[in-house]
């Protein structure tokens, strides 16, 4: 029988404050780089996520892989330490790490790389407003 490959999307929303500041930099470049975005007092975003997965339609179970098991791990990896989270403060990666999308997109792929079978994850796509995407592929 063909094997057949098929990609899954859950999508997930979450909300988070933050502010864009690089330790690297100074207070100057920092205002240079990030503009608004470096305001001390930070701003918020409701994160819309979506999670896909490739692998083979499993013959006997029709599934790539069960979307309540990834619900689950959605659950772990963004909803718990993520949501209604000050990502700079409360989450210990962005402690010098600065928190743009394409950081969160990369630290939620690990984390969801982890959390799943093997080789299973293929996409994580942030949308950050209605007009601001990231795309992480793991590369
Ligand atoms: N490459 C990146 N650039 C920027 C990021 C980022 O994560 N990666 N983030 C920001 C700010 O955090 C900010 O969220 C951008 O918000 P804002 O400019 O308000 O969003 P919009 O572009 O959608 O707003 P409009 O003014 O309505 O166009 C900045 N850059
Ligand atoms: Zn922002």
């Amino acid at each position: 029988m063909t094997e057949r490959i098929g990609y899954i999307t859950r999508v997930q929303s979450f909300s988070a404050c933050h502010r864009l500041h690089s330790l690297r930099l100074s207070d100057e470049e920092n205002k240079e780089v990030y503009g608004k975005c470096n305001n001390p007092y930070g701003h918020g975003h409701n994160y819309k996520v979506e999670v896909t997965v490739r692998g083979k339609i499993d013959p006997v179970t029709g599934m790539v892989m069960n979307l309540t098991d990834l619900k689950r791990s959605i659950e772990e990896v963004i909803m718990i330490p993520l949501d209604h989270k000050n990502l700079d403060k409360d989450v210990p990666y962005f402690a010098d790490v600065v928190s743009t999308t394409e950081n969160l997109a990369v630290y939620i792929w690990d984390n969801m790389a982890k959390a799943l079978p093997a080789s299973l994850l293929y996409e994580i796509r942030i949308h950050e407003t209605d007009k601001n995407i990231v795309v992480y592929r793991g590369e």
